[in-house]
This record gives structure tokens, C-alpha cells and sequence, in this order.
């Protein structure tokens, strides 16, 4: 469960986050949709502590993240795929973290194979990763604690069709054991089938949230609402001065 209640993020005299408030659920996928700059990164790293709020807050799992005694164990956190550590490989720096959470070896190989960096892969440094793979390893270092929560900053990025299928399939099913998952895209078409609600973020402000048919209005498409709410669509009068 994550719960962000009126969060809000002043860098100077530029508001990056405005008063922002929703709930995700246990069993369910939450899409954080918005057009860059919108305000989505700044969200997620308060959510995990790691950028303090102007006001307001955010628990997980019933508390700040900061309070958590083992939160890798509670919540798993992509933020940044290509921030990772070069110089290692893949098995190093799943295996560093394991031993950091007191997780087994074993656990380390479950995790390659399932995201697809078995065998040679896990040997290569990460310098020498595509983005794709950066991602996996990522979302591989996400799941490592077994974690209720996972928080994932455009994972999609990077990865080719087939893996934005596997990664779907992967965040399906860890909503299905009942876990709770947000995942933020500035692409509407990356999120939609994978979600089960929408979060839209603008300017820094919600702008809209429910469930798909909440969120198309009479007539309309996903797309066109999306474009419409985060002021991205404009009439042909607009483009004209
Ligand atoms: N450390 C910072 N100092 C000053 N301004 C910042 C800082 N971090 C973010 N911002 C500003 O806050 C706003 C929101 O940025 P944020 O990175 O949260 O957006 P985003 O929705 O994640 O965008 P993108 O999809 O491009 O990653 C932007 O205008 C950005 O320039």
C-alpha cells in the first residue's frame, strides 16, 4: 500500500510537485502518467526518502519509508537504470545488495535467470549493458528483498517490445500475490495495458485519476483524454499562432 497525501516539492520560486494525493492498493497496478517534467521523478524519490517534501507526506506500507527498518525488504525501487555501478557485473551488484539485505546466493541466480541475464550476461560489466538490460538488472535489484511494494521510475525505457511484454507479465503477476505496484511513463501507450489505474500528473498537480473507463470521457479515447488533461493536445487554431 502506498498512500501520498497533498505531497509538494518547491525548489526556489519553482513549485515541481503541487499538493499531490492518491492511494495505491495491494493486488493492483498503478500507472504515474505525465509528459516530462511533470513532476513524476520527484514524486517517487520522495516516496522513498530520498528527496525531502516541501509539506505534506508519504507512507508505504503504513509508514515513511525513511522510518523502515529493512525497507529493501518491503519495498523494491528502480529510480534510475543507468545510475547504476559500471565497473561491476551484473552478479556483483545483485550479490553486493543481497549481502547488504542478508538474502542468499541462491536468490541471486533466481533473479538473472528470470530477467534474462543468465550466463554470459551475468559475467559482463554493467558498463558494457544496452539500456534494456540496465533495466532488467534493475528491476531484477527491485525484487531482490521479496518486496509487498515496488516503485519503478519508467522501466519500460529501453526495452524492446518483447521486454515491455515480459515486464508486463512480471508486474501482472506481482499484483496477482497481492502486491502493490506504481510505476511511472510519459508514455500513455507503454502503461495502459499494464495498469489497472491511471494517476495523470501535469505542471506538477493531478490532473486526473481512476480506472481507465473513469477516465475517458463520453466519446472520446484514452489517448485523446490523456493529451487533453496534461494540456498536450491542441486545437488547430492553437497551433496556427
Ligand atoms: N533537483 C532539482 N532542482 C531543481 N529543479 C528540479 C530538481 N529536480 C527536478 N526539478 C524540476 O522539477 C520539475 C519536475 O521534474 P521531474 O524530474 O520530477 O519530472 P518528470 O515528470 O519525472 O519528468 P521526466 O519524464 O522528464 O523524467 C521539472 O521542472 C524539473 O526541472
Amino acid at each position: 500500500m502506498i498512500e501520498v497525501n497533498h505531497l509538494s516539492k518547491r525548489y526556489g520560486g519553482q513549485v515541481a510537485v503541487d499538493t499531490v494525493s492518491f492511494r495505491c492498493e495491494p493486488g493492483t497496478i498503478t500507472g504515474f502518467l505525465g509528459p516530462n517534467g511533470a513532476g513524476k521523478s520527484t514524486t517517487l524519490r520522495m516516496i522513498c526518502g530520498l528527496t525531502p517534501p516541501t509539506s505534506g507526506e508519504a507512507l508505504v506500507c503504513g509508514v515513511p519509508y525513511r522510518s523502515m527498518g529493512n525497507p529493501g525488504r518491503q519495498v523494491g525501487v528502480l529510480l534510475d537504470a543507468s545510475a547504476q555501478h559500471t565497473g561491476r557485473t551484473g552478479r556483483e551488484v545483485l550479490a553486493l545488495s543481497a549481502q547488504v539485505l542478508g538474502i542468499g546466493a541462491a536468490r541471486v541466480e533466481e533473479l538473472l535467470d528470470l530477467v534474462g541475464l543468465a550466463g554470459p550476461a551475468a559475467r559482463k560489466r554493467v558498463r558494457g549493458y544496452s539500456l534494456g538490460m540496465r533495466q532488467r538488472l534493475g528491476i531484477a535489484h527491485a525484487l531482490l528483498g521479496e518486496p509487498e511494494v515496488l516503485l519503478l521510475d519508467e522501466p519500460a525505457n529501453g526495452l524492446d517490445p518483447e521486454g515491455i511484454r515480459w515486464m508486463r507479465r512480471l508486474l501482472r503477476e506481482h499484483a496477482a500475490r497481492g502486491g502493490t505496484v506504481l510505476l511511472s511513463s510519459h508514455l500513455l501507450s507503454e502503461v495502459e495495458r499494464t495498469a489497472d489505474r491511471l494517476v495523470v500528473i501535469a505542471r506538477g498537480r493531478v490532473v486526473g485519476q481512476g480506472g481507465r473507463d473513469e477516465l475517458v470521457a463520453a466519446g472520446d479515447d484514452l489517448e485523446e483524454e490523456f493529451l487533453r488533461l496534461t494540456g498536450q493536445r491542441y486545437t488547430l487554431e492553437e497551433v496556427d499562432q
